[in-house]
């Protein structure tokens, strides 16, 4: 289907946001009035950029408070109009919006609506041009969309349609199956925008908390499906009211709307996307840093073995039973320090699974990066993450990772440790993008966000997972850009004993990150502990937390760079991360930074 955006849903100039929505691949755009107000671009050359960009003026919007007024405010309204829609034919644009008037003048006559929608449209039809009729969810009197049809309807007049807006209808708690009793021929437009689910006032929820569809908590999908079953056959077009979208960069933003727009095409069984392939385990995690001393030091206390080297670059491999670390001294360490650069996943079919993020519009990352190299498909996630797809000596037929590197001489490590979870840190303003795309693209199911109190802002976090929970990724954004953000990003170790794991590490001269007295005073009073239990996890700075499903204890290791190490041992049916720990926890890792 044709997919089109309304420039309110990106950030600048007019230019820029045609620019970024005809990269991103959109085919057409909605243009907001304010932003061609502002624009030094006449209509005439709006339409010629347009064009020279391959994009279609789909809509212009919106006209307000037109309707149901007295006879001779109509009177001044059909004269804005007449401005309008001269200005339209400059823009070589044919469909206007018409939201529903919020006016204090509007009256509640459906007949006198459509009685003057009617005489609206006949004017329009003298310039080639449809109007499209929105129920605002505030609209003075025209709040809900059966009834802005109803009105459409006994207008009948044919330049007057409706257009619908998933947000006015969902917000509403409308039924959206009653869209089906609109022939597709009367629904001249299609706007689309999710939203968290907020109990707030339905003006402000729309202006400000608008996000692209899949990253909120309307069921958009069952929505278009209905409006499909009508015959609708235009444009699918995203108006976003968000206030993180206005501010981040246009280019990015567009590219995540677009992807939403697969994503949702593919849940209504339209266009065609290689199926996902879910990762079935984490093969690396990788971590750069321009000084391998403290990191290997860090990684020796707690268990692991420096087992190989790349045969072409600096990178050298540390394992522990299945977890494997690479560390990587090369020219990304000196640029940006030592931290999380690139996640190798276990994936069934590596080759798909870089076509379907291909597909959906992840940078595809260069296979090979010497002649020497096995060729790996790898593509960079919205934080920069590289995402490697790993067939670890599973399968004669795929490259292998690891043959790129040569063994070292080493003795054979004695603890058992796999990676429990991943912390990435999101961009402040990327963070329902990132959640969106580790679902979309890698099939990850996420769970819900969650809200941590940060002595210095709020970080939230939301995790994705496999269905087995082999593949765990908590995707972090804190309030604060760059500095509040030093502390979540982690890589979190499985143990079979975490307290044995806590010991070995500190006799190894590894730094347990020091918890508070207060903290195991009050894990005191909310739970039991055998005799001497608390009074062990006090020593070591064990956390404790524990749901439905089971016992959660973990600890954490001093931070190298941007990166820091968790000691988890997880009962099979706990699901969580102990966010319920994690402000103690980063009050206690700012409380240890050093003064600035
Ligand atoms: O918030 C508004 O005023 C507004 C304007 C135009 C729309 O299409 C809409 O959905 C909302
Ligand atoms: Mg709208």
């Amino acid at each position: 289907m044709r997919t089109s955006i309304a420039t309110v849903s990106l950030s600048g100039s007019l230019t820029e946001k045609l620019t970024a929505a005809s990269r991103a691949g959109f085919d057409g755009v909605e243009i907001f009035e304010n932003d061609l107000l502002a624009s030094p671009l006449s209509p005439r050359e709006i339409r010629a950029r347009c064009a020279d960009l391959g994009l279609s003026v789909d809509l212009y919007q919106p006209m307000r408070d037109i309707e149901a007024v007295p006879d001779d405010e109509f009177g001044r309204n059909l004269r804005r109009a007449r401005h309008k829609f001269e200005l339209m034919r400059e823009l070589g644009a044919d469909t206007v919006l018409v939201c529903s008037s919020v006016s204090p003048l509007a009256i509640d006559d459906d007949g006198l609506a459509a009685e003057q929608l009617s005489r609206l449209a006949a004017l329009a039809q003298d310039f080639g041009i449809r109007v499209a009729y929105e129920a605002l969810a505030w609209g003075r009197h025209v709040s809900t969309y059966d009834h802005a049809w109803r009105i459409v309807e006994a207008a009948g007049h044919p330049a007057l349609g409706t257009c619908l807006d998933s947000f006015h209808i969902l917000s509403r708690g409308s039924d959206p199956k009653g869209i089906e009793d609109i022939p597709g021929a009367k629904i001249f437009f299609l706007q689309l925008a999710d939203a968290p689910l907020l109990a707030m006032d339905v003006l402000q929820w729309s202006r400000h908390y608008r996000c692209f569809p899949g990253q909120g908590g309307f069921d958009v999908a069952g929505l278009v499906g209905h409006v499909l079953r009508t015959g609708y056959d235009g444009p699918l077009s995203l108006e976003v009211f968000n206030d993180v979208f206005r501010q981040a960069e246009a280019g990015p933003t567009a590219v995540d709307a677009h992807r939403s727009l697969l994503v949702l095409q593919e849940a209504v069984g339209v266009g065609e996307l290689p199926a996902p392939v879910v990762p079935t385990g984490v093969a690396f995690a990788e971590l750069v840093t321009p000084d391998a001393e403290p990191v290997s030091a860090l990684l020796g206390a707690l268990g692991f073995a420096r087992t190989a080297r790349h045969r072409s670059k600096p990178v050298d491999l540390w394992e522990q039973g299945e977890a494997r670390i690479l560390v990587n001294t090369g020219p990304a360490a000196r640029r940006d320090g030592t931290g999380l650069a690139a996640i190798g996943l276990e994936s069934p079919d590596p080759r798909a699974a870089a076509r379907r993020a291909e597909a959906l519009l992840a940078p595809v990352l260069p296979r090979r990066r010497a002649p020497e190299d096995a060729p790996l498909d790898a593509v960079a996630a919205p934080d920069g993450t590289e995402l490697f797809f790993c067939a670890t000596g599973r399968d004669p037929e795929l490259p292998d990772w690891r043959a790129d590197f040569a063994e070292v001489p080493h003795e054979p490590g004695s603890a058992a440790a796999r990676i429990d979870h991943l912390a990435l840190v999101q961009p402040w303003h990327q963070y329902d993008e990132a959640a969106l795309f580790h679902r979309s693209v890698l099939g990850l199911h996420a769970q819900e966000s969650v809200d941590v109190a940060d002595p210095y802002g709020l970080l939230r976090s939301r995790a994705v997972t496999n269905a087995d929970g082999s593949v765990r990724i908590a995707l972090g954004v804190g309030a604060a850009p760059a500095d509040d953000t030093l502390h979540a990003q982690h890589i979190a170790l499985a143990v079979e004993d975490v307290v044995a794991a806590a010991r070995a590490f500190r006799a190894a001269g590894g730094g347990l990150l020091p918890i508070p007295a207060n903290y195991h005073d009050d894990l005191a009073a909310r739970y039991e502990f055998a005799d001497g239990e608390l009074e062990t996890y006090r020593g070591l700075g064990i956390l404790y937390d524990r749901d439905a499903g089971g016992v959660f204890r973990h600890c954490y290791t001093r931070t190298v760079g941007r990166v820091f190490f968790e000691l988890v041992e997880r009962d099979p049916g706990y699901r969580g991360y102990g966010a319920q720990n994690a402000p103690v926890r980063l009050a206690a890792q700012h409380a240890g930074r050093p003064a600035r």
